[in-house]
């Protein structure tokens, strides 16, 4: 396994003062789709910018395929911003190649990768028209064109289904799958758990600047995480069998609904629930632990808050 990208001890401010990156180390590897997790403020974007040189660190060491960054480890790696870098007096196909000149593209070879980032993301069709007249899917896609024109090994992309219709969500996250299928190392920054958990093999969960975990995602899920949830509909109000089901953590009640915690993995409990209660369970749905559990045990925190 090649190392795309490693930082280690990363410290960062924008004001000298408070640190936004709090000796931050990071490790991503070849062909990973690593989903860089974290609540809206966490230090995802700024974390970004520094592994991009966009911003210099005050501390720590960064090294991308195992070179410090110079002009042929920049030319490798693209990048989907979070806010649409789009020049909107430009037709679709001029923004795409407009794209790779600054990767310095030229000739035969600059009009076959506008034409391949055209149709990888399905806009060769719109290619002539301008993209202020695109809904918010097409601009994203658009966005993401111009950031893989130049065929790089690794892409990172800065939360690239905000504001888009669930149609559009889909068919970017396709887009994330088949590059990497095609051998792109992916960095997918979002605070959509489960578009992370859809897609991602990796995952980092960074808070107040710091990587709390990262590793596979289904290591990280059985390492850090002990419970699953349980939601029962019962026939009466759910107050009526908390006699019942006082062996159990209640996480929700409502009505006729009510959600325990029970250890993940055993069938034993699920058998003891479902007998303690009879004919008086109309359903049940067990949902497996997931990354807002890994987020809570590590911050007691909602990654929603
Ligand atoms: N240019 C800037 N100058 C000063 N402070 C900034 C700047 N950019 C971000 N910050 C602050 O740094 C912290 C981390 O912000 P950052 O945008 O990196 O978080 P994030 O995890 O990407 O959040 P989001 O999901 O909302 O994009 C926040 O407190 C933010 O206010």
């Amino acid at each position: 396994m090649r190392t795309i990208f490693s930082g280690e001890a990363i410290d960062f401010s924008y004001n000298k003062k408070e640190p936004v990156l709090d000796g931050l180390s990071i490790s991503i590897t070849d062909k990973q789709i690593y989903g860089l997790l974290g609540p809206n403020g966490a230090g995802k974007s700024t974390l970004t910018k520094v592994m991009l040189g966009l911003e210099n660190p005050q501390k720590g060491k960064l090294q991308w395929f195992n070179e410090y960054p110079n002009q042929s480890t920049k030319s490798r790696v693209g990048y989907v911003p979070q806010d649409l870098a789009l020049i909107y007096d430009l037709s679709a196909y001029e923004n795409v190649e407009f794209f790779g000149k600054l990767y310095n593209l030229k000739g035969e070879k600059l009009k076959k990768q506008v034409r391949y980032a055209l149709e990888f993301v399905g806009l060769w069709e719109e290619r002539k028209q301008k993209p202020k007249k695109f809904s918010g899917g097409m601009k994203r896609r658009l966005n993401i064109a111009c950031g893989i024109v130049h065929n790089p090994d690794v892409i990172i992309l800065d939360e690239p289904t905000v504001g888009v219709d669930p149609q559009s969500r889909n068919r970017i996250l396709d887009a994330i799958l088949e590059l990497n299928q095609l051998g792109t190392t992916i960095v997918y920054i979002s605070h959509y758990m489960e578009e992370v958990e859809k897609i991602c093999s990796h995952v980092g969960i960074i808070d107040n600047g710091t990587l709390l975990c990262e590793g596979r995602l289904s290591d990280i899920l059985e390492a850090y995480t002990d419970q699953a949830i349980l939601k029962l509909e019962l026939q009466q109000k759910s107050s009526a069998y908390t006699a019942r089901l006082a062996d159990y953590t209640v996480v929700a009640i409502e009505d006729n609904k009510i959600e325990l915690a029970v250890p993940k993995n055993n069938v034993g409990v699920i058998s003891e629930i479902k007998d303690r209660l009879g004919d008086e369970l109309k359903s049940f749905q067990y949902i497996s632990p997931n990354l807002e559990q890994v987020f809570f045990k590590l911050t007691k925190k909602n990654l929603r808050d």
